[in-house]
């Protein structure tokens, strides 16, 4: 079997509102998540940016070299870049070594692709210059096969006409927020013919699945085809070789 635990960020991002918990309670339960992160040599926990400074000084505390993730823009990506730049500030001043930005997908679907071009140069620099990790999730469920396509070349061609050639290890395109609303019982998050399009888009960035990962086997398929990451709220069941029908 597979080292499967290297490539996951194990997600917990349901607001307080979305879970019907407290505040309290949510703080505990991505408390939890962590030390199930450090317990089991998972690569990152990925939470909601209004935690990141407690669970930066509970990893601090235990002494852990978990990775700590944040999304941002998160789920819609509808939010301006202004909102973008100052929510990713604040999660790099708190402590985040990787931000998950929700694309403005909404934009380019309107064909706007100057905005889409903007956020992403503007956001992935400030990363760059904290020496931080940007992925770009561009929520395949909502694209066609020939828009996940073109996003992903769009975002490579920006990125390597922008960056230095260093830094584009530290760029990926993600696949999906989890939270998206399909119809008809459509998958809405990352498929196997999803991610091969992204994977033979991206040029050099990394690629990163997420949404609706639940079993071991589709963890290791996802690496075998090329992914660097697979972002999973499943993430305890897939290292102990189970399945999840759902997550959380
Ligand atoms: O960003 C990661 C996703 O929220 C994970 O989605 P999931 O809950 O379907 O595993």
């Amino acid at each position: 079997m597979m080292n499967i635990a290297q490539y996951l960020d194990s997600t917990y991002l349901k607001t307080p509102q979305q879970s019907g918990l407290s505040e309290e309670e949510t703080l505990q339960k991505v408390k939890d998540l962590t030390q199930e992160a450090i317990d089991h040599h998972i690569f990152a926990v990925m939470i909601r940016p209004d935690y990141i400074s407690k669970i930066k000084d509970f990893l601090k505390e235990k002494n852990s070299d978990v990775v700590l993730g944040t999304v941002i823009g998160f789920h819609e990506g509808t939010y301006s870049i202004e909102e973008k730049l100052n929510e990713a500030s604040k999660a790099i001043n708190d402590g985040a070594d990787e931000l998950d930005f929700v694309i403005n997908y909404e934009a380019y679907l309107k064909g706007d692709l100057e905005l889409v071009k903007d956020e992403f140069l503007r956001c992935t620099q400030l990363c760059i210059e904290h020496y931080k990790i940007a992925k770009w999730i561009i929520e395949i469920a909502a694209l066609t096969d020939k828009q996940i396509a073109d996003i992903t070349k769009n975002i490579s061609i920006w990125a390597e006409e922008n960056f230095e050639a260093k830094d584009l290890k530290n760029i990926f395109v993600k696949s999906s927020t989890g939270f998206f609303i399909t119809e008809n019982g459509k998958p809405n998050g990352a498929t196997f013919e999803g991610i091969q399009i992204m994977l033979d888009n991206a040029r050099k960035l990394p690629i990163k699945a997420a949404g609706g990962v639940r079993t071991p086997e589709d963890a290791e398929k996802m690496i075998k085809l090329g992914v660097k990451r697979i972002g999973t709220s499943s993430a305890l069941s897939l290292i102990k070789n189970e399945s999840s029908t759902e997550g959380y």
